[in-house]
């Protein structure tokens, strides 16, 4: 058993954003977030374009700074400065290209940058273990020694969360990991998250497609216009979510409480 794992209890909170907001200049990127994610749960972050996804992604992997709030990370209060300093923490992130190497094999791209010995590629003990950790994943890859050129789009968003999961982290960020995929390959990539969840790592998952949210999700976390716009779950209705994300809910919510205020104005 690893490093994490051992230290992970499902269930147990491993993140917690409390007031984080971020400006670029005069452009409020996001504002009082709160978030939660738990070891072992799928957490949806979803929201119309431009309602802060990426910058809240970019702020937990060390790319931008808040510029107000807190995060805690087991419990404790942290910053993250860098992007190495949060994967080194163990909050790691498969973005949207990917990162891959096309020319090279399964191995060499799960490998690269932490060969098991950097003096000497033990190539033997790396395909062992890229056999392994694919085989736990249930992931179809034909060989590990196939070039990712040749791979499927879904196989390539296999090897690269299987290699963010090498580093063993405690949270596992997702860009759209079944953007432009085929109904097959976004199964493959599914049923993937959940064994990483079943591994008890948190998983935070931003994605446009509502199917595949309410398929894997335990919590949808809505953001609109850079703010929490509801929590929801698998359970709650399509148009329930859908309403939170276009912001009808707010609408139809802001017009309730005026006509409220009328009759008690009458
Ligand atoms: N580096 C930046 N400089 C200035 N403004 C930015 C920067 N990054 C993001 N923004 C602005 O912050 C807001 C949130 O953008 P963000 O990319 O986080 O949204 P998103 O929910 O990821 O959208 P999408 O689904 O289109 O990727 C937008 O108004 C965007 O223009």
């Amino acid at each position: 058993m690893n490093r994490a794992s051992q230290s992970r209890d499902n269930g147990e909170l491993i993140l917690r954003l409390r007031g984080i907001s971020k400006q670029f200049g005069a452009v409020t990127a996001l504002e009082d977030i709160q978030l939660d994610v738990h070891a072992g749960e799928v957490v949806a972050l979803v929201g119309d374009n431009g309602a802060g996804k990426s910058t809240l992604v970019k702020t937990l992997a060390g790319v931008h700074q808040p510029t107000a709030g807190a995060i805690e990370y087991l419990g404790k209060p942290v910053t993250l400065d860098t992007p190495g300093k949060a994967l080194e923490m163990g909050i790691a992130t498969v973005f949207q290209d990917l990162s891959l190497c096309e020319n090279l094999d399964v191995v060499a791209n799960l490998f690269l940058g932490h060969e098991l010995n950097p003096w000497r590629l033990d190539e033997v003990q790396m395909e062992v273990r890229a056999w392994t950790l694919l085989q736990e994943l249930a992931a179809r890859i034909p060989s590990v020694r196939e070039p990712i050129a040749s791979l499927s789009g879904g196989q390539r968003q296999t090897v690269a969360i299987a290699r963010s999961l090498l580093l063993d982290p405690q949270i596992i960020m997702l860009d759209e990991p079944t953007a432009a995929l085929g109904v097959a390959q976004t199964a493959e990539v599914l049923n993937l998250i959940e064994r990483v969840r079943e591994r008890g790592h948190g998983v935070i998952l931003i994605s446009h497609n509502m199917e595949d949210v309410r398929a894997v999700a335990d919590r949808i976390v809505v953001l609109r216009l850079g703010r929490n716009n509801g929590v929801f779950t698998p359970e709650n209705t399509h148009e329930e979510l859908v309403a939170a994300i276009t912001g009808a809910t707010e609408n139809s919510v802001s017009r309730r409480s005026a006509r409220k205020l009328e009759t008690q104005g009458e």
